[in-house]
């Protein structure tokens, strides 16, 4: 009996919304229904001299970025994770819309951190029909990124002609087609993923973690601070001045953080472009690392928040993440050697 053919390789294309499949409608720029078989096409035909074959599935439904919720890059994610468990493909592609791309992106470095396929997230600034259009140029960039890359490769943005670290990037350009930036590059010496903490895997599924981001800026009060906590957040992030500062001389501030922190993990990042945060540089830096702060290094904003979510919906504890928050698994933040 012979043997049946090998298979080709092939690329799995998760689409999931933004303005890459999207029309204009009377009321502005909306998901466009005939995506999916333009999509089909598209991706057929990028594959075709790269002689992948291609798998295109679909989010239902396709969503603008700006709606993507608490449960949008878990999701993505588990997705993601069953069809690479049924089609074996030598990448993964997914399709997001920019505005919450960097988040999403960063989540899935986390989440998908361990998948050991590559995992490269892409989107347009202009719609797939427009003139001009940056949609074929970055679905071709990261296709043949996702097919190239080593099996364990970090997860990546292929954007603008670009391919950046998800867990280093933000949307800077509101319109340039190169939209996406990092400042840094990864870390290096990730040391992984670590594994789910024993039990959880049987445990229920929970509603998933919301963490929110709490912005220093000169006139806040603690009680605005206070307010950021209201909906019952699962963490905070918050944005510090500089080095990690805060205006912590504020009537009431340093209470207010002490509260949140004995409620919540909050991550202190900086609102600097880079540089990252020292808490024990200043007075007021360390003020906030006593009150119970941890401190996100030179995380961006969208790594800090999808480490926190992934380790919080993991389900480790509040010593774990406080642990793992500091150290870098997969490239989101310089660790000084010990
Ligand atoms: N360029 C884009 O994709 C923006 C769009 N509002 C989205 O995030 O879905």
């Amino acid at each position: 009996m012979s043997s049946p053919a090998p298979r080709r390789p092939s690329v799995l294309v998760f689409a999931t919304g933004g303005t890459i499949g999207m029309r204009r409608t009377d009321s502005g720029l909306a998901p466009d229904p005939e995506f999916p078989e333009i999509l089909e096409d598209l991706v057929a035909r990028i594959c075709l001299p790269l002689g992948v074959e291609a798998r295109v599935n679909h989010l239902s439904p396709a969503i603008d970025s700006a709606n993507a919720d608490a449960d949008t890059a878990p999701k993505i994610a588990r997705a993601v994770r069953a069809r690479v468990r049924t089609q074996r493909p030598r990448g993964v592609v997914i399709t997001h819309g920019t505005d919450t791309l960097a988040y999403t992106a960063a989540r899935l470095a986390f989440e998908l951190g361990d998948l050991g396929v590559p995992v490269v997230v892409t989107g347009s600034q202009l719609a797939h029909g427009e003139a001009d259009t940056d949609a074929i140029g970055n679905l071709t960039l990261a296709i043949r990124a996702a097919v190239k890359a080593a099996p364990g490769s970090p997860a990546a943005i292929a954007f603008g002609g670009e391919l950046l670290p998800a867990v280093r990037a933000t949307k800077h350009d509101s319109i340039a087609l190169a939209a996406f930036r990092a400042e840094l590059p990864l870390a290096p010496g990730g040391i992984g993923v670590p594994p789910a903490p024993a039990g959880s895997a049987d445990a229920a599924p929970p509603a998933p973690a919301r963490v929110l981001a709490f912005r220093f800026v000169p006139a806040v009060t603690a009680d605005d601070l206070r307010a950021s906590a209201g909906g019952r957040p699962h963490g905070l992030v918050l944005e510090c001045y500089g080095s990690g500062n805060g205006p912590m001389a504020r009537p009431g501030m340093l209470g207010t953080l002490r509260e949140l922190c004995a409620a919540l993990p909050v991550v202190a990042v900086t609102q600097c472009a880079t540089g990252g945060v020292d808490l024990g540089r200043y007075a007021v830096g360390r003020e906030l690392a006593a009150a119970g702060a941890i401190d996100g290094g030179d995380m961006t904003l969208e790594a800090a928040m999808g480490k926190l979510g992934f380790l919080v919906d993991r389900g480790h504890d509040r010593a774990e993440i406080r642990d793992l928050m500091l150290q870098n698994l997969v490239g989101e933040r310089t660790v000084a050697a010990a």
